[in-house]
């Protein structure tokens, strides 16, 4: 996979090529602040703050270099109050509500899809740059697309163009995870189709297999084949309750992308699946209960230290700690019935 691979799969790239058959979405520059405030890990977004529904400003430029530090009663805990972005909290508010309010957010190629346990409702709808911030600044995949998006490429001796990073907003829609599946184009032929949450049996997917695989390819050869920037590539789509196919992403054909239920072996040049022309596009899905897999975002749903921890022998400092959090709870069930607590 080259780096100009990787540039032609940005979601401005494609966008414009696609938008027709692709859920509305809006693009903004995304201002450096706002990237050296998402890169930096010393500043916590602070829960509640409804900066991105006022938007204050205190003078005419951005002043976002100044963070408010409230030190509070207790020792051990500081308060870092998120620097504010009036301008950019303004036009990111204006696309948000012209988008019916609700959004899903990306960078230039991921969204923060590992990070949706830490929202409040466990997904990744947005209402506010402060519902984005927090999923934002606590995803692996946003600081990969900040910081080395050309990991995988072959051609590392060739300098890394020059990314203008963006935010992309995409208007919420609610899709079936059974209604969507990731197409492997390789020398612009269709060669694979995957359902893309393979954790999960879906029955309808076994009894309607010819009808799905038929759509796909009628979405694949009437809009995608030959109109993409590059000859091989990875594409997902999403089929709704009626049977028409949008196209929800563009991904480089290559290691940086998940195969799924296929190997890169089997999708690359010697590959038994890329041979297999004639027949049309392979179609893989799970097709029962015994073959369900565990969900690749699992090991997101905790903390990176906690697993840390609780591998080899640091496991005792994890079972430390959570003494240590039960009996600081337990004091405080006390001094809550003494009538002490804290308002
Ligand atoms: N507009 C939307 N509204 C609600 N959910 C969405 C929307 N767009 C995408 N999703 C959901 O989020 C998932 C991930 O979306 P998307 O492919 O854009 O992210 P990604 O980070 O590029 O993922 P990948 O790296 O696997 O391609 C989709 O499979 C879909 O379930």
């Amino acid at each position: 996979m080259k780096k100009e691979q990787v540039v032609n799969c940005q979601f401005s790239a494609w966008y414009p090529i696609f938008k027709k058959h692709t859920i509305k979405s809006l693009i903004l520059p995304l201002p450096q602040n706002v990237i050296d405030y998402l890169l930096d890990d010393g500043t916590l977004v602070v829960s509640g703050s409804d900066q991105n529904t006022q938007p204050r400003r205190t003078d005419n430029s951005d002043s976002e270099d100044q963070e408010d530090v409230q030190w509070s009663d207790d020792e051990t805990t500081t308060t870092v109050t998120a620097p504010e972005f009036p301008e950019f909290t303004s036009k990111v508010l204006e696309a948000i509500n012209s988008l019916g309010g609700r959004v899903f957010p990306k960078l230039n190629w991921s969204a923060p899809r590992d990070a949706n346990w830490i929202a409040l409702n466990s997904s990744l709808q947005c209402c506010s740059l402060a519902d984005i911030f927090l999923l934002f600044k606590s995803s692996d995949f946003i600081t990969h697309d900040l910081t080395q998006p050309f990991l995988q490429c072959s051609d590392q001796d060739s300098p890394d163009p020059v990314i203008k990073y963006e935010l992309v907003l995409r208007k919420w829609s609610e899709l079936i995870p059974g209604g969507e599946f990731r197409c492997f184009v390789k020398e612009n032929k269709l060669i694979a189709i995957s359902q893309r949450d393979y954790t999960q049996y879906y029955p309808h997917i076994l009894t309607q297999e010819e009808q799905v695989s038929q759509a796909i390819q009628v979405f694949f050869s009437q809009n995608v084949q030959y109109n993409f920037l590059d000859e091989d590539f990875v594409f997902d789509v999403y089929r709704d309750s009626q049977g028409k196919v949008w196209l929800i992403d563009l991904n480089p054909f290559g290691e940086v992308t998940d195969s799924l239920l296929f190997t890169w072996d089997e999708l690359t040049s010697g590959g038994e699946v890329a041979q297999h022309q004639q027949e049309g596009p392979t179609f893989r899905f799970t097709t029962s209960e015994v073959t369900v897999q565990p969900s690749p975002c699992l090991s997101y749903r905790i903390p990176r230290d906690f697993v840390d921890l609780s591998a080899g022998e640091d496991a005792y400092k994890l079972i430390d700690f959570l003494k240590l959090r039960k009996t600081q709870q337990e004091d405080s069930e006390e001094e809550e019935e003494e009538g002490n607590a804290p308002p």
